[in-house]
Parts: C-alpha cells; structure tokens; sequence
C-alpha cells in the first residue's frame, strides 16, 4: 500500500511558547480512514494545520506522496481537500457557486464543474440552499456546502477538522455515510479530527489519539481496542435503593463500577456473560430497569488512553 502522508518528529511550539505538538511521527496509507481523539486543546488542529501548510512546524518533517510539503507546499491543494469548519472566503456565494468555484478552481471544465455541483447538491439534500448566499445560511447548512466544496474534484485526500459540528443527527449520519462510500468507491484516504468517538468508530480504519501534543496511541480500532480491555461490559440501569444487593449479585462475575447511583457496570471475561446474565434475569427483578452486554468501543480506548469524560 502507498503512504499517502509521512509525520516524522513533528514538533510545534507557537509564539506563545506553547508546545502544541511534541515529537509526532505516524504514515497514513492509501484508502485508509483515519480518525485523530484527543481532548480540547490537546494539538490535533495544529497536527492537521501543518499536513495542510497553514502551519510551519517547529521541527519535523511531513511528506504527501514522497514530497516535503514544507518545501512543496504548491503540491497540497492538488491532492488534499481540506474542511475547516465553514467556507468563510465564500460567504458572498450562494451554495451552488461555492461548491461550482471550488470545482473549476481544482481545474473542473464548466461542464464537468455543473454536473459535479448539482450531484453534491441532490447527494447532500442542499437543494434549499443551492440559491441562498453562504452568510445567510444556517451553521448547519454553511457546514453541508463547506463539506461539498471538499468532495468536488474528487481529491484523493480528504482532511476534515471536525466535520459534525453543528450538525443534527440526520446530517451526521449522511456526512458519516458520504465519506464512508467516497472510501469504498473511490479509494479516498481520509484524516479526520472528530469529538464523536461513537460515531467515528462506523467509519474508521485507525485512530490517533493525542493528549498535551504528544501521540499516545496509533494503531487500527481493533488493535487498540484488544490493547485497552478485552472485557465486555454489562451495563444496568438499577432502582438506587436496590444498587447494593445488586452489585453484591454480580461481584463474583468480573469488576464493577458504580459511575452513578442507577448506574451499575460489569467488565467481564466473555466466558462469564451469560452466568451474569442469567443471575441479572432471574434474580435481579425489579431492581434492575433495563441492561446490555456491550463489546469495547473507541470511546473505551479514547478515555483509557487520556481522553477526558466531558470533552467529547
Ligand atoms: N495560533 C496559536 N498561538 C498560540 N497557541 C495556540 C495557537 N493555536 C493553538 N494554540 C494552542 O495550542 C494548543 C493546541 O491547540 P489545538 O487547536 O491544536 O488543539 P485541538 O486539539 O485541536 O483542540 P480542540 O479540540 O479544542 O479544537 C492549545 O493549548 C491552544 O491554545
């Protein structure tokens, strides 16, 4: 597989003194899905800035396709597409001659541009918009036709710095769906910085997580996720008046915690799942609201690695 982006010794220290990112090194490879965690403040965007040129960094190199893209910084919009956010150079264009612009200034022929626009504009339900300058848009819609200046051309890297902000679950899931189709038809690598862990986790092949600037995991969802904890969880939902009984039941089965009053959770070996389940389904009565065995997810990894409950 071709290494798309090349990260060695990366370090950003802004004026400020503030060290953003401290010593990164990671590859990405062609058609992967790559997801970057990490708490606010943490240096993901500053990571991203500088894969993209708007950031020269301190020390370290970075290089798209073989090339040093500190020296060949011209290279980086013939190749990425990347989504800060919303398209505030565009704000006097309507939705269609935003995302129309974007494709002719990645070289589109008009025709090709048109037809380009108007399938991002059915693809991505932008119709409403396709007439209505970008500063007279909801943040919502601002975002959609941001995401569709991105796609146009179809770049072989995508870079999108978190691309569901303000955006409501049914937008979520068709930007989620969009990017995950663009990966399976077209091979697109993409690099993503997300808050939704959840979410990410349908669509990405490995996961960054970085933490005060430095990278304290990189590997596949699977891998990580081994490393993390095997274990499934059971999660209750108890009367607060029953948690005791009810953590006495089940504390011969694997380790509880207690995250709140009516909240109890099991890790457990799989071998032991379905003794704890049969002991919540014939013991537990009404003390137990309602429970679920669930696998180890991203966020388990996310919050085991450094990430912080409440920054996601
Ligand atoms: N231009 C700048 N000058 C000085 N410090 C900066 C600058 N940009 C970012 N920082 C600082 O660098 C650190 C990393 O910021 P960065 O934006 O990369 O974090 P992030 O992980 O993307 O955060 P968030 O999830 O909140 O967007 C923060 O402490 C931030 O305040």
């Amino acid at each position: 597989m071709n290494t798309v982006y090349e990260v060695n010794g990366l370090t950003k220290i802004y004026d400020n003194q503030k060290k953003a990112n401290d010593n990164i090194s990671l590859a990405i490879r062609q058609g992967e899905v790559v997801g970057v965690l990490g708490p606010n403040g943490a240096g993901k965007s500053t990571l991203i800035k500088q894969m993209v040129g708007h950031v020269k960094p301190t020390e370290g190199e970075i290089r798209l396709f073989g090339a040093d893209v500190i020296k060949r910084s011209d290279l980086i919009p013939q190749y990425v597409g990347y989504y800060d956010q919303r398209p505030a150079a565009l704000d006097a264009l309507t939705g269609y001659e935003a995302i129309y612009c974007t494709g002719r200034l990645r070289g589109m022929s008009r025709a090709a541009a048109k037809g380009a626009a108007d399938r991002l504009i059915e693809l991505l339900n932008l119709g409403e918009v396709r007439k209505r300058e970008i500063r007279k848009m909801s943040g919502g819609q601002q975002r959609m036709v941001g995401f569709a200046t991105v796609l146009i051309g179809e770049l072989p890297v995508l870079i999108l710095d978190e691309p569901t902000n303000e955006l409501d679950p049914e937008r979520r899931r068709q930007l989620w769906d969009t990017l995950a189709e663009k990966n399976r038809q077209e091979g697109t690598t993409i690099l993503l910085v997300t808050h939704n862990v959840l979410e990410a986790e349908q669509v990405v092949d490995k996961v960054a997580v970085i933490d005060h600037g430095q990278l304290l995991a990189y590997d596949s969802v699977g891998k990580l996720k081994q490393q993390v904890d095997s274990r499934l969880r059971l999660e209750l939902t108890v009367r607060p008046e029953e948690g005791e009984r009810l953590e006495a039941l089940l504390s011969g089965y694997g380790t509880l915690q207690r995250p709140a009053a009516n909240k109890i959770r099991l890790f457990m070996e799989e071998g032991r799942a379905g003794d704890a389940l049969q002991a919540v389904v014939s013991e537990a009565g009404d003390g137990c609201e309602e429970y679920r065995v669930v696998p180890p997810s991203l966020e388990d990894v996310y919050f085991k690695l450094g990430g912080k409950e409440g920054s996601i």
